[in-house]
């Protein structure tokens, strides 16, 4: 009886702290006391689902009457730009779920250097609340598989008012703290499956770092640049011409298509889609093309691996007028030629279609409209090997120049030796009179440059050495490869 007295006290005391919730107590009470019965555990599980019930009540009632929000599609730049900022806030630190990733995106340090292999924690599966300008926010993120084993994200952002703007404001913080980080850069999309993907920005290549041919260089700058004033969307469509241009080009590999691609989306600050015809099928083809933005470069690298039948859309080992083909793509040509030229394409897209084989190409791909300017890249000549020599030597931006700690060093006392720019010149010069002409493609001067990086002595001093090896090993690898296809030849020949 005495403890009876003293548990209503006690119910007594906290129904007056707090006010209307004596029922409750009263039914705990007996729990908290061991006094356990049926009916009090029944009363207690009820509570619970009260509880519960009431709860999510109240949360939905305060989402639907005093919250604003916005959900940010994952497959959108606007994802990079939000998480981008979210791993850069302290709450994201303290998030008691969360995702760690390699830091890809790291930002380069002013000297160049990278802290290698950072960690990435960014708030994932649940809410996080922080505060942005004195107002509440709620970041919610979550994951799930998706049926064909791709990742899916849904990510919210909500603020506990109602004044949605606060919530914009938040997100050109995001966009700012972007814009920051890619500056300077160009951004490249990639294609995950059906979708496109933004990789790391790729700092921006300066178009005379791609040695080409000067004519050929300014005539597709020239170009571009006529066809990307503000003024030509209007003259195009005032002549219901669609808005769009088109380069092929085609070349050896390591001639530097993609590079040149590259530079030039850099040079006019837009972004770079890239797309690798091979490893695409005509539906994700079709998504992908249907998600580009106005003004970008969409690159299709590898167009001769398309399938050719064009009458019935489907992938067939034969072009269009009848000779055999040397590799199927998944992707069919009438899908190709379709979203190159559908009416659904985006305004101000510059396409740029590489091939090692334009001469396996179906006529209908590089006719003009869809191929305006056709393009070839080179082996190298005398000039561009000069200028490939000088443009490894010779000091960048930072004021870093070559040092030349070989034997023919000028100084000959084992010092460091910074070559000066007239007998560069003339280095180049026997450098490039040294190498055949249109036998080696950039790539492979380039790969001989840097291994000889520090030395521009003992790459013209070592490069006929290295001529004859690369020679060998071609004559290596054709005999490998011809054995190869006898040994097929056998096989199929009953
Ligand atoms: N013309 C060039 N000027 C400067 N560097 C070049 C040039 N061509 C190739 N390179 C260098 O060689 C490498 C490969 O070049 P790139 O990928 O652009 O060639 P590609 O023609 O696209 O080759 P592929 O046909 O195999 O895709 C790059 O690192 C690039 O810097």
């Amino acid at each position: 009886m005495a403890s009876l007295g003293k548990a209503s006290e006690q119910i007594v005391l906290l129904d007056f702290l707090y006010p209307g919730l004596a029922p409750v107590f009263s039914s705990l009470w007996p729990l908290f006391n061991g006094v356990s019965g049926i009916y009090t555990r029944l009363n207690c599980g009820l509570l619970i689902l009260v509880g519960r019930y009431a709860v999510g009540y109240l949360e939905a009632l305060l989402e639907a009457y005093f919250t604003s929000k916005i959900d940010v599609s994952y497959r959108d730049e606007v994802y990079d730009m939000l998480i981008l900022w979210v791993c850069s806030q302290p709450f994201a630190h303290s998030a008691r779920a969360s995702v760690v990733e390699v830091d890809v995106k790291l930002p380069t340090h002013a000297n160049g250097s990278v802290d290698k292999k950072q960690l990435r924690y960014s708030p994932c599966n649940g809410h996080s609340y922080f505060w942005y300008r004195r107002n509440l926010f709620r970041f919610t993120r979550n994951r799930s598989q998706e049926p064909f084993g791709s990742m899916r994200e849904e990510v919210t952002l909500s603020y506990f008012g109602r004044n949605p703007s606060v919530l914009r404001e938040l997100l050109s913080e995001c966009r700012r703290h972007y814009m920051g980080f890619i500056e300077n850069k160009t951004c490249v999309f990639e294609h995950v499956d059906d979708r496109w993907k933004s990789s790391i920005p790729k700092s921006k290549r300066d178009v005379t770092t791609v040695v080409i041919g000067e004519d050929v260089k300014k005539e597709v700058i020239d170009d571009l640049a006529e066809f990307l004033d503000p003024q030509m969307k209007l003259w195009y469509s005032e002549r219901s011409i669609p808005y769009r241009r088109g380069y092929l080009v085609h070349g050896l590999p390591g001639t530097g298509k993609s590079s040149f691609s590259l530079s030039i989306a850099g040079q006019f600050d837009l972004d770079l889609y890239v797309l690798s015809i091979p490893s695409l099928s005509d539906r994700a083809l079709k998504a992908l093309f249907d998600e580009l933005p106005q003004r970008c470069v969409v690159l299709l690298e590898d167009v001769d691996a398309v399938g050719l039948d064009r009458s019935q859309g489907v992938v067939t080992d034969a072009s269009s007028d009848g000779r055999p083909k040397r590799s199927a793509g998944k992707v069919s040509l009438s899908t190709l030629l379709n979203v190159l030229d559908g009416i659904s394409s985006s305004e101000g897209r510059v396409s740029i279609m590489t091939t090692n084989h334009i001469e396996h190409l179906d006529r209908a791909l590089i006719r003009p409209g869809r191929a305006d300017k056709r393009v070839e890249f080179k082996l190298t000549d005398k000039d561009m090997i000069s200028q490939l020599f000088l443009f490894i030597y010779s000091s960048g931006p930072s004021g870093l120049t070559q040092r030349d700690g070989s034997e023919n060093s000028a100084s000959g006392d084992g010092k460091v030796n910074v070559t000066q720019d007239d007998e560069l010149g003339q280095l180049a010069e026997v450098f490039a009179a040294k190498i055949p002409e249109f036998e080696f493609s950039p790539a492979d001067i380039m790969s001989f440059l840097l291994v000889n990086k520090q030395s521009p002595r003992r790459a013209v001093a070592d490069v006929g050495a290295w001529i004859e090896e690369i020679r060998e090993e071609r004559m290596r690898l054709s005999r490998t490869s011809s054995w190869e296809l006898s040994d097929e030849d056998k096989v199929n020949d009953p």
